[in-house]
């Protein structure tokens, strides 16, 4: 824990956010946004196409700076830490993707490895290149999310579900604290996605992890969340514990859409963006 944060001190958060605004020149990526969030914890962001949920994952770990307000990380101020503090917070924070982001070409278990970069000095041009003890946490963190037998095989070899949890391993090499998901399970089948959200939410409670998770899927925030945080145009429309939210406000979050196209309310997808509605710019977050 980085000194000065108090984890267990009434009204410490793990990740919080003071009325950050992210202006893109017109666009506001976020809008005012207050929130925290707390260890063992999986809040699940939803909202449409546009509506900031990757805006707000990328200040949390720094990736963007906001326009106004401040995001506090373990109790470092996350727009004012530069260089070495900033390395040291994002050791602390996993962060895996909807298209997992593995080097194809490398074994699974040297993929894992990679997650300790942050923290080593100097290339690795091999899996033997790393030392014993990192190869040996990364094989128990394979052997964590069920994949040890695969280990020595090639990342595009497997599944994508599979893939997915080779990328959970690699965030949880780096032991971190807060675990970011950026749509992780998007790209997989129903099968595959309630098994990686199961991963997830299994080890948040092992490891007193904060999960911060953006998804496009009602169903499966519903059935994985401890909490929901609803977004709209950067801003927060709902922000509530899931055993009180019913599918139909889950739904409200979508706004008109789904209040126009009634199908969506039996469909596990959330509806897709009216025309003209905000749309995420491609790859340039
Ligand atoms: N780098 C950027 N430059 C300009 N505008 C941006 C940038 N990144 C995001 N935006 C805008 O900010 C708003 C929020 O985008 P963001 O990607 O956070 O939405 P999202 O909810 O994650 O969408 P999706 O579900 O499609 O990933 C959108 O209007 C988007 O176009």
């Amino acid at each position: 824990m980085p000194p000065g944060s108090a984890s267990g001190v009434p009204g410490y958060s793990e990740v919080r956010l003071d009325h950050v605004t992210k202006d893109f020149g017109g666009t506001k990526g976020l809008d005012d946004v207050s929130v925290a969030f707390e260890a063992e914890r999986v809040t699940v962001l939803l909202g449409l196409s546009g509506s900031g949920k990757s805006t707000l994952l990328r200040h949390i770990n720094g990736l963007q700076q906001p326009t106004s307000g401040r995001v506090i990380v373990r109790g470092e101020s996350v727009e004012r830490a530069s260089g070495r503090a900033l390395k040291a917070l994002r050791r602390e924070i996993g962060f895996i993707f909807q298209h997992f982001h593995l080097v194809e070409s490398m074994s699974v278990l040297e993929n894992v490895c990679t997650g300790t970069l942050g923290g080593l000095r100097g290339p690795r041009l091999s899996l033997m290149s790393y030392p014993k003890a990192i190869r040996r946490q990364a094989y128990e963190q394979l052997e964590r999310v069920g994949l040890a037998e695969r280990a020595y095989q090639r990342a595009d070899t497997l599944s994508g579900g599979q893939q997915q949890r080779v990328a959970i391993a690699r965030a949880l090499v780096q032991r971190p604290k807060i675990l970011l998901a950026d749509e992780p399970v998007a790209s997989l089948d129903p099968v595959s996605a309630a098994q990686v959200m199961e991963l997830i939410t299994r080890i948040s409670r092992e490891e007193s992890l904060t999960v911060v998770c953006s998804l496009h899927q009602v169903q499966t925030a519903l059935t994985h969340a401890d909490r929901i945080v609803g977004l709209r145009a950067g801003r927060i429309v709902l922000d509530r514990a899931t055993a009180d939210i019913g599918r139909e406000e889950a739904l409200s979050i979508y706004d008109s859409v789904a209040a126009a196209t009634p199908e969506a309310a039996t469909s596990d997808s959330a509806p897709a963006a009216p025309a003209g509605a905000a749309t995420s710019a491609p790859g340039g977050h």
